[in-house]
């Protein structure tokens, strides 16, 4: 260890103290390191360069669940070191987003992580454990302030077009500038052999796919399955804010869904006829919700139902069954209408809820 003067000499006073005290933090009772700035990152990293040990990284946005879970259990499997990002990163919200009522669950989501490294510990599957999380602050992350949240903000941006502007980025125009700026900014910090991503949010596995290619960075993105509830609805952050009414009903999306699945695995390649499965799935359950009363209804509105080229994201006529195609679909659960007494509304008091899925169709053998 260099003595003060000499460290003084090479990095700030308050730098100086700033590594020591991530230095210091873990997880209580495990050896899961916190680091909250760029520079204790780096220094955890630099020895795991030297001695070839692989590094993955899970980015995440917090209020983990068993779909971060998944991914984790993925990357300990295949990997010397595991690091967690937990961020949740204000430039991919548009302004009338979500971000003030995001879920933030610190304590839940340590303790979780901690329960996990000890599964890791037990099961001698593994190559490694969960080494650090990274929690940064906006003012570590966006290091010359931070640029908003606006559609025209000025910054530094990694804008990956057109396979962003589609689908979710047509509902969300800066959605996926934010996501590929923050995971830019993630790989450039931690440096990870392989990065994990879910397939719950395919077009993000698509968007980041290119950024790696076209930036020719050195990693290696890896795609987990989507992890569901048993009724088949994608784990997801946002769940959180359904409540107990609006949770029944959410499996629309999934159950519209499999019916194209189905429709396609049948034999049809036609678009009208994959997507037309789906619709009327979503027009059969929202008629019968109609028929409710407001005090025991829920409705929704579909954004889009998409059949889609796995690679560009584009819309096709019909399937190439030699490449497959990309079903996806995006729906706004709206807020109850008519709340019962003592009525579970959700986190937030259940606001209006966009709710993403997909199933990724596979080339027939020919
Ligand atoms: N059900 C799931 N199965 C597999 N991966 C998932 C699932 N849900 C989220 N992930 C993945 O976890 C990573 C972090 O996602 P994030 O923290 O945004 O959680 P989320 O549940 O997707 O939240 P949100 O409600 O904001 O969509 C992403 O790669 C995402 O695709
Ligand atoms: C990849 C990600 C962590 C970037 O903020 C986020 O978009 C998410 O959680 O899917
Ligand atoms: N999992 C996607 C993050 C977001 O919707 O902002």
């Amino acid at each position: 260890m260099l003595p003060q003067a000499s460290l003084s000499r090479l990095v700030s006073r308050a730098a100086v103290r700033s590594l020591r005290t991530a230095a210091a933090e873990t997880i209580p009772s495990t050896s899961i390191k916190v680091l909250r700035v760029v520079d204790a990152v780096r220094q955890w990293r630099k020895p795991h360069m030297t001695n070839f040990r692989s590094v993955g990284l899970v980015p995440t946005m917090g209020a983990l669940h068993e779909g971060h879970f998944s991914l984790i259990r993925a990357a300990a499997r295949e990997n010397h070191h595991v690091v967690v990002s937990i961020y949740v990163n204000p430039a991919q919200f548009g302004i009338k987003e979500d971000l003030a009522s995001y879920p933030v669950t610190w304590d839940a989501d340590v303790a979780a992580l901690a329960r996990l490294d000890r599964e890791f510990a037990d099961d001698g599957a593994n190559l490694g454990r969960i080494s650090a999380v990274f929690a940064p602050s906006t003012a570590e992350i966006y290091p010359s302030g931070f640029p908003g949240q606006e559609i025209d903000s000025k910054g530094s941006f990694v804008t990956i077009t057109p396979v962003g502007e589609v689908l979710e980025g047509a509902s969300r125009p800066t959605f996926f500038r934010g996501v590929a700026t923050i995971c830019m900014k993630l790989f450039n910090i931690v440096q990870p052999d392989r990065v994990y991503f879910g397939q719950k949010d395919v077009q993000q596995t698509v968007v980041i796919k290119r950024m790696v290619k076209d930036f020719m960075l050195p990693t290696e993105v890896v795609v987990c399955p989507t992890t569901r509830e048993s009724d088949g609805l994608a784990l997801s952050s946002r769940n959180v804010y359904l409540g107990t009414r609006r949770r029944h009903v959410a499996i629309v999306l999934s159950k519209a869904l499999r019916a194209a699945q189905e429709t396609y695995d049948c034999g049809k390649l036609d678009r009208n006829d994959v997507l037309g499965a789906a619709n009327t799935v979503a027009d059969t359950m929202l008629q019968a919700q109609m028929e409710l009363p407001p005090n025991q209804r829920v409705t929704w509105e579909v954004d889009y139902i998409s059949l889609a080229d796995p690679d560009t994201l584009q819309e096709v006529d019909a399937v190439d069954p030699a490449k497959g195609a990309v079903l996806s679909g995006a729906i706004k659960m709206l807020p109850v209408e008519e709340a019962q007494n003592g009525e579970d509304l959700g986190h937030s008091g259940g606001p209006a809820v966009r709710l993403i899925d997909n199933i990724i169709l596979p080339p027939k053998a020919q």
